[in-house]
């Protein structure tokens, strides 16, 4: 549940909202069906009845267990299957299915993006879960269906206003939790403020710039902006981080996921040694 400090904590409608009376959730044309919350806001209501029933039409028959590899339907977009990795897979925080496969009125419990613990339900865990996506998978027998929650990739998802009253620099720990999805960045501190470090070594001067203006476009495109260095005439250095609160938010990781998306082909030194 989403829930925002001092508002009575919101519940979504009921499942059978989502499942007409016959079991199976026709796509409806719109999702007026569904009254608009919080919770279901820009989550597309219709893909998430399309997928619940072709999840369940073809899950039906048998329930795999729960393993490593589950068998998911893709989101909206593809509809064949595909596998997502145990350590991406956010388990929603509980289960749908209350008995029966026959029980039809489960409640939607809408849980957090990365966690529903207290500091999480918060506006950034908002954003994020607002980003994330809702795979459907075939869960062990006796369970009609198990709501997982895959955090889009980080270079999928957009920067916010760094203005924004909502915005607040991570803590150490948070910062070090996420820079397992940024390869090749580290963490610096600079007095008390801490950055995102990356260092590559290009073909030469001009290489160099090129790489620097790529760097731009994307900055510019996400309203937010690296300090670029190009030093020693064939080193680029990348520092990321948010001046508006003096730390580092979620933009920085995405900024720096979308650098690493980049495509560098030719710009690059063959010799890997880069300085720090
Ligand atoms: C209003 C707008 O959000 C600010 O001008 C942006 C521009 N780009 C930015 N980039 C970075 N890295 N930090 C900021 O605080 C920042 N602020």
């Amino acid at each position: 549940r989403y829930h925002t400090p001092g508002k009575p904590t919101r519940r979504l409608p009921a499942a059978s909202a989502l499942l007409p009376p016959n079991r199976v959730a026709k796509p409806t044309a719109s999702a007026a069906a569904v009254p608009p919350s919080p919770m279901t806001r820009g989550v597309d209501m219709a893909h998430a009845r399309l997928l619940l029933a072709r999840s369940y039409a073809m899950a039906a028959p048998s329930w795999p267990t729960v393993s490593k590899n589950l068998p998911l339907l893709g989101h909206g977009r593809s509809h064949h299957p595909m596998y997502a990795r145990q350590d991406e897979i956010k388990m929603s925080s509980r289960r749908w299915c209350h008995g029966s496969p026959d029980n039809q009125a489960e409640e939607l419990d809408e849980v957090g993006g990365a966690g529903t613990t207290a500091e999480e339900s918060s506006p950034r865990a908002w954003h994020r879960f607002r980003q994330s996506r809702i795979v459907w998978a075939a869960p062990s027998s006796g369970c009609r269906r198990l709501r997982l929650r895959l955090p889009i990739q980080l270079a999928k998802k957009s920067c916010v206003p760094c203005n924004s009253k909502d915005i607040h620099a991570m803590p150490e720990d948070s910062a070090k939790k996420m820079l397992e999805q940024v390869a090749g960045w580290e963490l610096a501190a600079e007095g008390d403020i801490l950055k995102l470090h990356r260092a590559w070594k290009v073909k030469n001067f001009v290489k160099g710039l090129e790489f620097l203006q790529l760097v731009a476009s994307v900055a510019e495109e996400e309203g937010h902006h690296p300090d670029l260095h190009l030093v020693g005439w064939n080193n680029v250095k990348i520092d990321v981080w948010t001046h508006s609160v003096r730390g580092l938010t979620d933009n920085d990781f995405i900024l720096a996921a979308k650098i690493n998306n980049l495509n560098l082909e030719g710009l690059l030194s063959k010799k890997a040694t880069v300085q720090k």
